[in-house]
């Protein structure tokens, strides 16, 4: 049986008196490009430090390569690479050779540089000055310095952070790339639900230093919201309701909307709703995006 990747528990992280990271678990498999989604202040940039054991935990164990990072911080962060808040590089220096810094301190070789700056797609700006470098441009080196080891695990803080859609479109497809090409896993976080929808398979939301799930994206989005139109809206809300109906929403103009954890459960509603007389105009299911998931997640916040 494969460990996970990272397994952490029951993290918890207070700044003084703020409880910031409340009760986190995350665990990520092999080869996943798992998406860490939360608000600004969730909490997302002070768990990834906890994984990097940049900040020491309150509480909670963390196991890293099925090692605990406690122990094995050194050999863990030797299979590691990360970009947390801004990338900070050498301005006055060209992108190669920022990262033949890197490879001279890590001892590594020079195809390394080669293929770093191949998968970031800056090998025709690589003798440029950084200083000279667009705000896409350094993002991409700051993930060329992060993977010029060519580590097992990538942490990327926000790496889309402030781009134009052009360069957020550019990094997601180099990151894509990781797991397939190069056994990589990664956990990159992020506070926008499209990005992760287009590039993430499991993904982990916190909010307020509270993990509300983990799992599968596509399950998260896989059952229907359902728009139901009649005569009485207030009476088939309560029909709705009795037959399993859960976050019923008044959408006015006679119409409400409700989940449905089964499709089975759609005949039920329409039956009572009729042997009620009340007359249905419309009743149609629609998939939820993970817009609405992370919305009924959170409660709108
Ligand atoms: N070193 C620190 N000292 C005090 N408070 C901190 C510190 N670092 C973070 N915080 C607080 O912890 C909370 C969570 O911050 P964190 O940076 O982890 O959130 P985030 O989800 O990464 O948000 P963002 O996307 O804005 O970076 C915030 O309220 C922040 O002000």
């Amino acid at each position: 049986m494969n460990d996970p990747i990272i397994k952490a528990q029951h993290l918890a992280k207070s700044f003084g008196k703020q409880l910031v990271i409340k009760d986190v678990s995350l665990e990520l498999k092999q080869g996943d490009i798992y998406g860490f989604l939360g608000t600004n202040g969730s909490g997302k940039s002070t768990t990834m430090k906890l994984l990097l054991g940049l900040l020491k935990p309150d509480g909670g164990d963390i196991k890293i390569f099925g090692k605990e990072l406690r122990s094995y911080r050194d050999t863990i962060l030797r299979n590691t690479g990360a970009l947390i808040e801004e990338p900070s590089f050498y301005p006055n220096l060209t992108g190669n050779e920022n990262l033949q810094i890197m490879k001279d301190l890590l001892g590594l070789p020079p195809r390394n540089v080669t293929e770093a700056l191949r998968i970031v797609d800056l090998v025709d700006a690589k003798d440029k000055l950084v200083q000279n470098y667009s705000l896409g441009m350094k993002q991409r080196l700051g993930i060329a310095l992060a993977l010029v080891k060519f580590p097992k695990l990538l942490i990327l803080d926000e790496p889309t952070n402030g781009l134009d859609p052009e360069g957020m479109h550019q990094i997601r497809e180099l990151i894509k790339t990781l797991p397939k090409e190069y056994g990589m896993t990664v956990l990159i976080s992020s506070h926008l639900l499209s990005e992760m929808e287009q590039m993430a398979q499991t993904v982990g939301i916190i909010q307020n230093g509270q993990l509300i799930y983990q799992g599968n994206i596509h399950e998260l989005t896989k059952s229907q919201r359902y728009f139901l139109t009649t005569s009485d809206p207030r009476r088939s809300q309560a029909i709705v309701n009795k037959s399993g109906g859960t976050n019923i929403l008044n959408q006015g103009a006679n119409v409400i909307s409700f989940n449905l954890s089964d499709k089975l459960e759609v005949p039920v509603v329409v039956k009572r709703l009729v042997a009620e007389n009340i007359d249905i105009f419309s009743l149609y299911g629609k998939h939820k995006s993970l817009e609405d998931v992370f919305l009924e997640l959170t409660g709108g916040d």
